[in-house]
C-alpha cells in the first residue's frame, strides 16, 4: 500500500506550475504522472493525499539550525526541534555543535543521532566541532568525526580566532573530503555590542558589532581556503562586505559557498523597534544596504543557499534584558512563508528561485541524496498552502522557543503536509 499525491502542483519553470501524480511506495518516489495526460491513477488500495491547489515540493532542507540537545533541553530537544522543522515544511536538517556538552566527541555525534533515530521525525545531519569544546585552542579528531557520521565541522556559535587554526583544520578537512563551516566573527572588533553599526545604534547611542567583524574573517578564510582547497562554506552572510568578498573569491575559483538567513533578507537594523531581545541575534540585523547587498548576493549566485539558523531560546532567558539575553531567533516555522510572501508574492523572485534555493542547491552545495522530485528517490515532500493567509502566533509553533520578531506578521505560503522517507511525519489539523 503506497500514497498517491493527487493533483499536486509542481514548480515547471520559473512561476509556472505543471499539475501531477505522485505515488510513493515504501521510501521512495515510485510514479509521478502528468495529470494534463488525463489519466488517472488507480488509487485502489492506497492512501489518497489530495493537493488540488497547493504546491508540491521536494522535502525543504535547512542546512543551519540549533536543536539544543544534549545540555539545553530547556531551550529546544530533538524531538521538539524536529517537529518545528517539520511543521516548517524542512525533511532533512544539519544541526549545530554548540550543545552541552559540544560535539566535539565520537560518544556525542553518537548520542544525537541515536536521538534523531529514536525521537526525531525528519533527518537530522549533525556537524562537529572544528576545535575542543569550540574553544579555539585544539581541532578535534577530524577522522573519528567523520566515522561518526559528521557531515562537516564548524565551530558555530563563535568565530575561529587562529588564523593558523583555521588553516591547519582547512587542510585536515580538505584531506578527507569533508567541509568547513565558519560562523565568521573576529572578537576583538565585537565589544559586547547587540546591534550592528547603523540608525539604530547611533539613535539610542549603543557600542556597535562593525561590518568587519564578520568581513575580516570571511576575507582571512577565502584566502586560506584557496591555500588548502578545502570547501569552505560561510555561515548567516550579512554585511555587504562579506558578499563582495565571497564573489570575488568565486571568481578566482576558490571552493567557497554561502547562506543567508531570512530575517538578514527581510529585516534591517531600522526596523528593530527598541530594546527587545527577540531582535536580538548573531549576526545582528545590518543596515538596509546590507540587506540589498544579501539579496543580490541571493540572487546572482554569490550566496548559494538559504537556511534558518533557528536558534531557540526560553523566554526566560530573552526576558534578561537586551545585554544580558542570548543572541538567536526561530526560524524553521515562519521560514517558507516569510520567503515567499515577502519575495515570491510580490513579485520579485520566481518561485522556482525560492524552492531551489532551500531544497536541490543546499543538497548540491552539500553532496546530499535529496532535494528533487524523481522517480527512485527518497520520497521527501512538502505540500504547501498558497493562498491561506495567516499571522504569525508562537502559540502555534512546535519549537519550544518563541523568540521571533515576527509576531503578527500577515503570511501567506504556510506548509500543510510534510513527507520524510515516504511517511507522513507532519499534518495540518
Ligand atoms: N545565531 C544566533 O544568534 N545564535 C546561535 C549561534 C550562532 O548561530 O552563531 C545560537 O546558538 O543561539
Ligand atoms: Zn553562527
Ligand atoms: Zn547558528
Amino acid at each position: 500500500m503506497g500514497i498517491w499525491i493527487l493533483d499536486a502542483q509542481v514548480v515547471a519553470e520559473g512561476n509556472q506550475l505543471t499539475k501531477q501524480h505522485i505515488l510513493i511506495e515504501g521510501n521512495v518516489i515510485e510514479k509521478i504522472i502528468d495529470a494534463g495526460t488525463g489519466v488517472q491513477p488507480d488509487t485502489a488500495g492506497h492512501t489518497v493525499v489530495r493537493a488540488e491547489g497547493k504546491l508540491v515540493t521536494p522535502g525543504l532542507i535547512d542546512m543551519h539550525v540549533h536543536l539544543r540537545e544534549p545540555g539545553f533541553e530547556h531551550k529546544e530537544t530533538i524531538a521538539s526541534g524536529t517537529r518545528s522543522a517539520a511543521r516548517g515544511g524542512f525533511t532533512t536538517i544539519a544541526c549545530m555543535p554548540n550543545t552541552r556538552p559540544v560535539i566535539d566527541t565520537v560518544e556525542t555525534v553518537k548520542y544525537v543521532l541515536d536521538k534523531a533515530a529514536s525521537e526525531g521525525i525528519v533527518r537530522v545531519l549533525p556537524y562537529g566541532c572544528i576545535t575542543k569544546n569550540e574553544l579555539g585552542r585544539e581541532l578535534t579528531d577530524f577522522d573519528a568525526l567523520k566515522e561518526a557520521g559528521v557531515i562537516g565541522y564548524t565551530d558555530d556559535g563563535v568565530g575561529v580566532q587562529s588564523a593558523q587554526m583555521m588553516k591547519d583544520a582547512m587542510a585536515k578537512a580538505a584531506s578527507i573530503g569533508l567541509p568547513i563551516i565558519a560562523h565568521c566573527e573576529d572578537n576583538t572588533l565585537v565589544e559586547g555590542a547587540w546591534v550592528s553599526e547603523g540608525a539604530f545604534s547611533k539613535k539610542h547611542g549603543l557600542k556597535a558589532i562593525p561590518n568587519e567583524s564578520e568581513a575580516i574573517h570571511v576575507g582571512r578564510d577565502c584566502l586560506l581556503a584557496e591555500a588548502t582547497g578545502v570547501h569552505y562554506h560561510v555561515c548567516h552572510v550579512s554585511t555587504e562586505q562579506s558578499v563582495r568578498l565571497i564573489r570575488h573569491a568565486k571568481q578566482f575559483g576558490i571552493k567557497v559557498t554561502a547562506e543567508v538567513c531570512p530575517h538578514h533578507l527581510i529585516l534591517s537594523d531600522e526596523d528593530i523597534p527598541g530594546m527587545d531581545a527577540n531582535w536580538k541575534m548573531n549576526p545582528p540585523l545590518r543596515t538596509p544596504r546590507d540587506v540589498q547587498a544579501c539579496i543580490e548576493g541571493l540572487l546572482d549566485g554569490t550566496i548559494d543557499i538559504i537556511v534558518t539558523d533557528h536558534a531557540p531560546h526560553s523566554a526566560e532567558e530573552k526576558a534578561r534584558g537586551v545585554d544580558l539575553a542570548p543572541f538567536g531567533i526561530v526560524g524553521f516555522e515562519t521560514a517558507f512563508p516569510l520567503l515567499y510572501t515577502k519575495f515570491v508574492a510580490t513579485g520579485q523572485w520566481t518561485l522556482q528561485f525560492l524552492v531551489e534555493k532551500m531544497t536541490s542547491l543546499p543538497a548540491q552545495v552539500f553532496g546530499l541524496p535529496y532535494g528533487k522530485l524523481e522517480v527512485g528517490k527518497e520520497a521527501d515532500i512538502t505540500i504547501i498552502d498558497l493562498e491561506t493567509e495567516k499571522e504569525v502566533d508562537p502559540k502555534d509553533f512546535l519549537s519550544k522557543g518563541t523568540n521571533t520578531p515576527f509576531i503578527g506578521w500577515s503570511l501567506k505560503g504556510w506548509p500543510t503536509t510534510t513527507i520524510v522517507g515516504g511517511k507522513v511525519v507532519w499534518s495540518e489539523a
